[in-house]
């Protein structure tokens, strides 16, 4: 049997100081330095073991078990997103079905254009310096209450926005800061979470109860989850769940794709060949025209280009698992129980996996690129709880890079290098800033 190697540390504290302010780092330097299966001294805490082979992130995700929710749980209560492995995850799981099929996103690309356009056409204009993340947030967020709620309904969408912008950073800090007061003190930070958090509570409430009352069949995340009885056969959810359930899918949903579209432009802005790309390809197959599903469906940058982005910046850049039975691996074997971590940030960029991994290369997610290794790539993880909003999530992005490409061109207003900061989500530092550039697809160019 081989042993397994430890990336030690000094007594008691371990790496923990390096866990909190560089994980990222620690545990490429663990993978480069160790090998694909490594043992992490986290002193007092025990061991936590690194596995970044396709082979071990397979097992991993296949047959662990989700446990590490208690403080998400704690601050935003117990839906899909925050739920552990198990029978509830399971339900509430079955039930959200009807929310992310792919008919309900074809019927809602129209809501979703809305706030592109409202971002492309009307926010930005030729000239303008913006800054990468904050446009991006502002976009998801508006795009996620739309879908939620739908244009039509009485949400005060102003106020449901706010709140959630504030919830994020607080939960953020919550778990990845080293010493913060508690959180029963009544600090300003606590207290304007706890009013955030209750306004977005509220809001979701009378969302459910409006629509209970009889509402639309428009599809809206808000009616899939409404429709979970019918297409199950199940108990649905009660209100106090779905207002869980919506608030489980804002958490999940806003920062991930926030971030990863604020790498997707900061990309695009420094590799001009991969945004000609783009913009031939838009200007050849569907011209200055509104896309449909049919035209996104025909491209293949835009998705291409999200895929590249969250390959070499995945928001969600590590999952923690626990397997009830012993991990084998290479000749070695990790103890069942032991705490597990994959991590989609080193094995995306795993040298033996992927040519040139550094390297920004969107073609290779074109249709006629050959496949990377399986379990060698999972942003939106995998197994029984990989990511429910993939499809939205690609589609959010493809929708706003064709948007983009129809009109602009980007370029950084800056060479000082970008930096990753990884909190709940991969986030760049500091943030990028683009200069919009005038580039209108012409009708000479469309084919
Ligand atoms: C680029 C954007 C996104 C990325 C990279 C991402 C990534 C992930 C990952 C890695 C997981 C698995 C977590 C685990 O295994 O513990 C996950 C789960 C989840 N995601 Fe996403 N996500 C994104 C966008 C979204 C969106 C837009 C939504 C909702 C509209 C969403 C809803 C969820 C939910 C509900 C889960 C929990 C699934 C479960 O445990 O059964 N995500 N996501």
């Amino acid at each position: 049997m081989n042993a397994i190697p430890t990336f030690a540390g000094p007594p008691l504290v371990g790496l923990n100081l390096h866990l909190l302010n560089d994980p990222v780092g620690l545990f490429t330097r663990a993978q480069r330095r160790y090998g694909d299966l490594v043992e992490l001294d986290l002193g007092a805490a025990g061991p936590l073991y690194g596995v970044f082979h396709p082979d071990g992130v397979k097992q991993v995700l296949l047959r662990g078990r989700r446990t590490h929710r208690a403080l998400l749980r704690e601050l935003l209560g117990g839906g899909l997103f925050t739920s552990p492995s198990g029978e509830d995850w399971l339900r509430r799981r079955r039930l959200s079905q009807p929310v992310f099929t792919q008919d309900r996103l074809s019927r809602m690309l129209p809501l979703l254009l809305r706030s592109v356009d409202e971002t492309v056409h009307r926010r930005w204009r030729p000239g303008l310096r913006v800054d990468a993340a904050a446009e991006m947030k502002r976009l998801t967020v508006a795009m996620m209450v739309d879908a939620t709620f739908g244009p039509d309904t009485g949400v005060d969408r102003a106020l449901a926005r706010r709140a959630l912008g504030y919830l994020l950073p607080y939960v953020d800090q919550q778990l990845f800061t080293l010493l913060t007061p508690p959180r029963s003190w009544p600090t300003l930070r606590n207290r304007h979470f706890r009013a955030a958090r209750s306004a977005l509570r509220g809001i979701i409430a009378e969302a459910v109860r409006e629509r209970r009352a009889g509402g639309t069949d428009e599809p809206t995340f808000l009616n899939g989850l409404l429709e979970g009885r019918s297409a199950t056969g199940g108990p649905e959810f009660t209100d106090e769940e779905l207002v869980d359930e919506v608030l489980s899918i804002f958490i999940a949903g806003t920062e991930t794709t926030g971030t990863a579209l604020t790498w997707a432009l900061h990309l695009l802005s420094t590799h001009p060949a991969a945004a000609d790309a783009l913009r031939a390809e838009v200007a050849a197959r569907i011209g200055t025209r509104t896309p449909t599903p049919d035209d996104l469906s025909r491209l293949h940058w835009p998705r291409a280009i999200v895929q590249e982005a969250v390959r070499l910046y995945p928001p969600a850049w590590a999952l923690r698992r626990v397997m009830d039975e012993p991990l084998e691996l290479g000749g070695a074997t990790v103890p069942a129980g032991s705490p597990l971590i994959v991590s989609s940030y080193v094995t995306h960029r795993h040298p033996g996996l992927w040519t040139d991994p550094e390297d920004f290369v969107p073609s290779r997610w074109l249709p006629s690129a050959p496949e990377p290794p399986r379990f060698a790539y999972f942003p939106f993880g995998a197994g029984a709880h990989q990511c429910a909003g993939k499809m939205f999530a690609l589609l959010q992005g493809e929708l706003l890079l064709t948007r983009l490409a129809q009109e602009f061109t980007t370029l950084p207003t800056t060479r000082a290098p970008v930096r990753t900061s990884a909190t709940i989500a991969l986030s760049p530092v500091p943030t990028p800033e683009l200069l919009l550039v005038a580039a209108p697809i012409r009708e000479e160019e469309c084919l």
